[in-house]
């Protein structure tokens, strides 16, 4: 390899719950990967991808507390500077590709552009292909409700539809066809459980954006002239409030998006748990953009974790072990016209209910 030549910048994006952490965690079990650099950036205050992406070494950068489209941009700048520096002087491992997992709510456009703008880094590092993932089972809401999961598509090189083992045909060929008309230019593939070969992120990547459709084109025009950044509030206050304004179409507010994230120190009953968790995608799936949840769950060894996608729950895995002794359940929910406040609230009366059920049938059987 040539040392000198700029190192491809891979970027993987697609929206909340489609199937980004699983495609890397299958890309970077791959030899071809051993030397890739990872940067992943989560919506929320306090983020889990980390802990599912098995590969924590000196040159995985964390990015959380707000979208590196955005409030984070500068961040983004910074971390990629630092880890080319430390690279050149010997300080994390000789990667030869860099690969930025974006948040589920990223544009990637300025994301792009922060690489390409950036006199210092666009010397040692050039846009490789974007990847965008595209949840086959909730496609018509995601590109039919937000901007950006369009953009994620209308900018990328490869397209992956996911979860076509649990989509029917007709959602998977509709799926299909809404990403064809946003990008007629992208390879489109299906995948389950981000079984995607190596060449997935291979090739150059057709960051010039005379390439790109003319509405792409016009979005990453704007992002490289510096239009398109910082449509969101301070990252502090993000942090802050445990809240994010969701950017819309014209750079306007379109809708509120807020994130709550609940820590438990009781071990949760999962019956009770579960029961919850049921009548609430039930309710209010379409207002569920997102769930993930890291659980101790009473009498299980390792912590269990829950994803949730509007109302598509998914299997319930066991992770091997728990990384630090607190042993405390994380939940993050992405909500849209939905109180935090309540759902915080009708969880932990659930799961006070489960306790006392719990609790009387011990007493029964004594
Ligand atoms: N059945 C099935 N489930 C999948 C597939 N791809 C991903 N999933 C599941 O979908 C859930 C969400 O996957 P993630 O990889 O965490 O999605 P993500 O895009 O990284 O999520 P965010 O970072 O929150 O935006 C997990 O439970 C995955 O196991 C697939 O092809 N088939």
């Amino acid at each position: 390899m040539d040392e000198t030549a700029p190192i491809p910048v891979n970027i993987v994006t697609g929206f909340l719950g489609s199937g980004k952490t699983t495609l890397l965690r299958h890309v970077l079990a791959h030899p071809a990967f051993a030397r890739a650099a990872v940067l992943i950036n989560e919506f929320g205050e306090i983020g889990l991808d980390h802990l599912l992406v098995e590969r924590l070494d000196p040159s995985t950068v964390l990015m959380e507390s707000g979208c590196i489209c955005c409030t984070l941009q500068e961040d983004l700048r910074t971390g990629l500077r630092n880890l080319h520096a430390r690279r050149a002087r010997g300080e994390v491992p000789r990667f030869d590709r860099v690969i930025i997992e974006t948040t589920g709510l990223a544009d990637p456009a300025p994301v792009m552009a922060t690489v390409m703008n950036d006199t210092m880094l666009r010397h040692h590092m050039r846009i490789g292909s974007v990847v965008a993932t595209v949840d086959a089972v909730n496609a018509p809401t995601s590109l039919g409700r937000f901007a950006e999961s369009r953009k994620q598509v209308a900018l990328a090189d490869r397209v992956l539809l996911t979860k076509v083992d649990i989509a029917d045909e007709a959602q998977c060929v509709r799926a299909h066809e809404h990403v064809a008309a946003l990008n007629p230019h992208a390879r489109i593939e299906r995948t389950v459980q981000g079984a995607a070969g190596p060449d997935v992120l291979a090739g150059i990547g057709s960051a010039d954006p005379a390439e790109r459709s003319a509405e792409a084109r016009r979005w990453l025009d704007a992002a490289l002239s510096g239009r398109a950044r910082l449509r969101t509030g301070p990252a502090p206050e993000i942090a802050r409030a445990r809240l994010a304004r969701f950017h819309g179409e014209d750079g306007t507010e379109a809708d509120e998006v807020r994130t709550l994230v609940v820590t438990l120190d009781e071990p949760v009953e999962w019956t009770a748990f579960g029961l919850w968790l049921s009548l609430l995608v039930e309710r209010h799936g379409d207002k569920i953009l997102r769930l993930k949840a890291l659980l101790n769950v009473e009498g299980s060894p390792t912590p269990v974790v829950v994803h949730g996608v509007h109302a598509l729950l998914h299997p319930a895995e066991h992770l091997e072990r728990w990384l630090d002794e607190g042993r405390q359940s994380l939940l993050v929910f992405i909500v849209q016209g939905l109180s935090p406040a309540l759902l915080e609230r009708s969880l932990r009366s659930f799961l006070k209910l489960g306790a006392r059920v719990r609790e009387a049938e011990t007493a029964g059987q004594a």
